[in-house]
């Protein structure tokens, strides 16, 4: 898109700090956009997020640093000096370092008789605004400025970021040294990646994307730039189903899952995918799930095998019967689970989604990555993610994308790496952060439940990338759901499933579409009307 309207189903565009400049300067050269116009449409955008809450304007501090990070900030107080407002501009780092465009506003606000001061009361003032690094920062923040953002911080002031709080790594999302807290951040043009990961989301605080005239590329292709799923995406991606369609035509789904004494896992996936619009679901699983599954799930069909007894022909023929399989949940790690599952991967071509156990178990059998069938989705927790691939826990959360992408592309599976802020890859390259969700989902059985949403949306999709994408955006939203209703504690993997039928009524019935928000999106928020 290059004209600022979102079209429906295109997502929320994400970039790295690297993309937003070069943006930025597409803008500029290519455009043919001035960057003084930029950067007062920026301006002007950050004064109305800070005229929303008028009450705290009563004395304005912006505090600015030497790059075009703090020329904006410059031109926020010249805006809201303009306006009446009282407003103290306090520049920090020394003069030779500024930028042309940070001179160029000092001039000016010096013309308005902007007050300029240099050593502020942090106390004073009802509203910081933090200006002094965006996507500029490069290193650990030190010296006068990790004074400065200490001092913002101790203070009661609302803190309101310019594009991204000041130290904090816009592409990872981690704090560099010392990070200002925001109570909202209001970013330029496109959601940066360390505005959607951990810590980053929480110190943003409340997240705009304000529009200032930068759009991406012409004709872009869709590897370019990460993205996110959003509400108003949902009945775009939503396969329609057919007014003449049967069980048959929407899809039928085989589980390899739970192992004695692991039936739960088995009816959370398989209860999941039925509420997700499956039309026939078979569970493949230990003679003693029999009962207890018939019991709680009547409409999956069973097929059951005997400790030491792995039937081959009865797997061939489910395999046979089915459009899509998923294998893992509760599945155990044993000698007969895991011929079972070298098993489906030497005898099945059909879409297949890898959790839980089968995960473990492929990490302990490498050569299997040779069996894998064209369309094949992992569902990796970072625990999970380790033991494939040996790298730390710390090494997959540092960097989730290039973890996600590395694993997608040697395996060539769609590779969806699950944590607070899940990041899903392909292939080739595509990718998307999920901001949907909450902290109630960190309870057992949350990703069996995934998997079967998953697994349902890959029977009817036609792009098993953006099935994947889907699949974790609604379960984030059934959450947030469930949350509702339970509060984050109590809520568990049962109430996800509950809340499910409520998310897809919503995802297709235009009346229950949430209103579009002039582009101004609350992060991890935008299912809220719930
Ligand atoms: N026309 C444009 O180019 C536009 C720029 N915009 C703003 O410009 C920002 C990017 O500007 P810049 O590229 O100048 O970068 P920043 O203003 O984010 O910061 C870069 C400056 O900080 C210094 N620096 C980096 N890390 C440091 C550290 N740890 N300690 C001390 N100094 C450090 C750099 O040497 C450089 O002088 C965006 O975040 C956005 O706010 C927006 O106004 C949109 C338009
Ligand atoms: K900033």
């Amino acid at each position: 898109m290059t004209c600022g309207e979102k079209e429906a189903g295109r997502m929320k565009t994400v970039v790295s700090s690297v993309q937003a400049k070069e943006l930025d300067q597409y803008a500029i050269e290519e455009m043919k956009m001035p960057s003084l116009i930029l950067m007062e449409r920026a301006a002007l955008a950050v004064v109305d997020a800070l005229e929303k809450k008028a009450e705290t304007l009563k004395c304005v501090l912006v505090v600015c640093g030497t790059g075009n990070n703090g020329a904006d900030g410059v031109a926020v107080g010249r805006i809201l000096h303009l306006k009446g407002y009282d407003v103290n501009v306090c520049c920090l780092g020394e003069e030779q370092r500024y930028s042309p465009e940070l001179r160029q506003q000092l001039e000016i606000a010096k013309k308005y008789c902007v007050s300029l001061v240099n050593n502020p009361s942090w106390n004073e003032y009802t509203t910081i605004v933090d200006a002094i690094f965006g996507v500029g920062l490069s290193r650990n923040v030190t010296g006068f400025y990790l004074e400065a953002i200490k001092q913002i911080n101790q203070t009661f002031a609302r803190k309101v970021a310019v594009d991204v709080p000041s130290g904090l790594c816009s592409d990872s999302g981690r704090i560099l040294g010392h990070a200002v807290r925001a109570d909202e951040t209001v970013t330029f043009a496109f959601l940066k990646k360390g505005l959607c990961l951990y810590p980053g989301c929480e110190w943003a605080g409340e997240t705009c994307v304000a529009d200032i005239g930068i759009y991406e590329r012409k004709n872009e292709t869709p590897e370019a730039y990460t993205h996110a799923v959003e509400w108003q995406d949902v009945r775009c991606l939503l396969p329609k189903r057919a007014e003449n369609g049967n069980k048959g035509s929407f899809g039928k789904v085989l589980f390899l899952a739970g192992s004695r004494q692991m039936a739960g896992a088995a009816y959370l996936c398989a209860s999941a995918c039925l509420r997700s619009g499956a039309g026939m679901v078979k569970i493949h699983t230990a003679q003693e799930n029999r009962e207890i599954l018939q019991t709680l799930l009547p409409e999956a069909l069973l097929s059951t095998y005997a400790e030491g007894q792995a039937d081959f022909q009865m797997l061939k023929e489910d395999l046979e019967w089915c459009d899509v399989v998923a294998a893992g949940p509760g599945l155990g790690q044993g000698p007969q689970e895991c011929s079972l599952l070298q098993f489906l991967l030497e005898n099945c071509a059909k879409p297949l989604v890898l959790d839980a156990d089968a995960l473990n178990l492929f990490g302990k059998n490498p050569h299997w990555a040779k069996k894998l069938p064209k369309t094949c989705v992992f569902t990796p927790h970072l625990m999970e993610m380790s033991r494939m691939t040996g790298k730390t826990l710390e090494e997959i959360q540092r960097e989730p994308f290039h973890s996600a992408d590395e694993f997608a592309k040697r395996h060539q599976v769609i590779c969806v790496l699950k944590d607070a802020r899940t990041v899903i890859a392909v292939p080739d390259g595509r990718s998307w952060v999920n901001l949907s969700g909450n902290s109630g989902m960190a309870t057992a059985g949350s990703g069996d439940v995934l998997t079967g949403i998953t697994a349902a949306l890959l029977a009817v999709g036609e792009d098993p990338a953006h099935m994947a994408a889907l699949a974790v955006y609604l379960h984030g939203c059934a959450g947030d759901v469930a949350c509702g209703r339970k509060g984050d504690r109590s809520m568990t993997a049962q109430d996800i499933i509950g809340a499910l039928p409520e998310v897809f009524k919503r995802g297709v019935d235009k009346n229950g579409e949430k209103q579009s928000n002039k582009g101004i999106y609350i992060a991890g928020r935008d299912c809220a009307k719930f």
